[in-house]
């Protein structure tokens, strides 16, 4: 089973610390979400995995082999992000044949039909496209590739929400048609919630949460109920958020309830991946801890 690791990774840009002593094991054949706030280290840990930029300590291994340099490795990576890799006098097709000779074994078909979906001209010019076709364009290549591990960031920059359906539900058929591992840094949480089977949580250079999302979701719960009451019972919990709605209380908690009894008052129920983020990385009221 190929395994991609990320070892006590650590990088700066001058004096300012963006990633700090990150490990990671990414598995085969799962869709992961990488998550964090503006400037939170996404893209750069990426392109550190990828080998685009090298980190200042640890390293990356793709089945025990450090990836730098290693071109037998690196070709099992695709990293689709924003940056544009291709000129812009070039014309898609011609991308295209670039990118097969590179990767080898480009899937023609699925990239025909995505072609044909997305309404995409390949005799055009890459730098004639819009954002959201640009996007679309990088998002074709990455899917066609044929590598274990694809890295997409932002891939839905600029799409409309028609094509961002479209994206996602192409992107599900071609993980179940021939499965691999995703690793997908986005803001758009609610849109991946589904689709993830694993959700990463950068923040302030630090990882601060590594799990299946079904496990993450099984420990938020909120509380609701009279104020009184769902203090009484929250109290000494994990509570990481919070809502009122006149003499009504909405605690966030994170973590295992113990055997407390519920009052009848009070309800329970679990919070969505997005509220989860949301609490996770505003810092609610300094007592926030989290739970790997
Ligand atoms: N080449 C660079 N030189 C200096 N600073 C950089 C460089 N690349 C990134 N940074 C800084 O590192 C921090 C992390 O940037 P990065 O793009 O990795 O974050 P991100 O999580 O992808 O953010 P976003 O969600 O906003 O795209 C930011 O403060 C950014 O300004």
């Amino acid at each position: 089973m190929s395994v991609l690791e990320v070892n006590h990774v650590s990088k700066s840009f001058g004096s300012n610390t963006i990633l700090q002593d990150i490990n990671l094991a990414f598995e085969e054949n799962k869709i992961y979400g990488l998550l964090g706030r503006n400037g939170a280290g996404k893209s750069t840990l990426l392109n550190i995995m990828t080998n685009r930029i090298f980190p200042d300590a640890g390293d990356v291994k793709l089945d025990s082999e450090n990836i730098n340099d290693n071109d037998t490795k690196l070709g099992l990576m695709y990293l689709m992000s924003e940056v544009n890799l291709y000129s812009n006098g070039t014309t898609l097709k011609q991308i295209i044949s670039d990118t097969e000779l590179m990767y080898g074994d480009f899937d023609h078909s699925f990239a025909a039909r995505l072609i044909d979906e997305f309404g995409i001209d390949i005799n055009q010019k890459f730098g004639k496209l819009s954002t959201g076709y640009n996007s679309i364009f990088k998002l074709i290549l990455a899917l066609c590739v044929p590598v274990k591990f694809v890295l997409l960031d932002e891939p839905v920059l600029g799409l409309d929400a028609n094509h961002r359906e479209l994206f996602y539900s192409e992107l599900i058929q071609s993980y179940s048609d021939n499965p691999r591992t995703f690793i997908i840094s986005t803001h758009l949480i609610e849109e991946v919630a589904n689709i993830i089977s694993d959700v990463i949580v950068l923040d302030q250079g630090r990882i601060m949460l590594d799990q299946p999302v079904e496990d993450v979701l099984a420990k938020t719960h909120s509380v609701v109920g009279p104020a009184k009451d769902v203090e009484r019972y929250t109290k000494g919990l994990n509570v990481i958020g919070h809502d009122t709605m006149g003499t009504i209380k909405a605690n966030y908690v994170y973590g295992d309830l113990d055997d407390r009894p519920l009052p009848d008052t009070v309800q329970l129920s679990n919070f969505d991946l997005q509220k989860l983020f949301i609490f996770l990385t505003n810092k609610y009221e300094g007592s926030m801890h989290s739970e790997n």
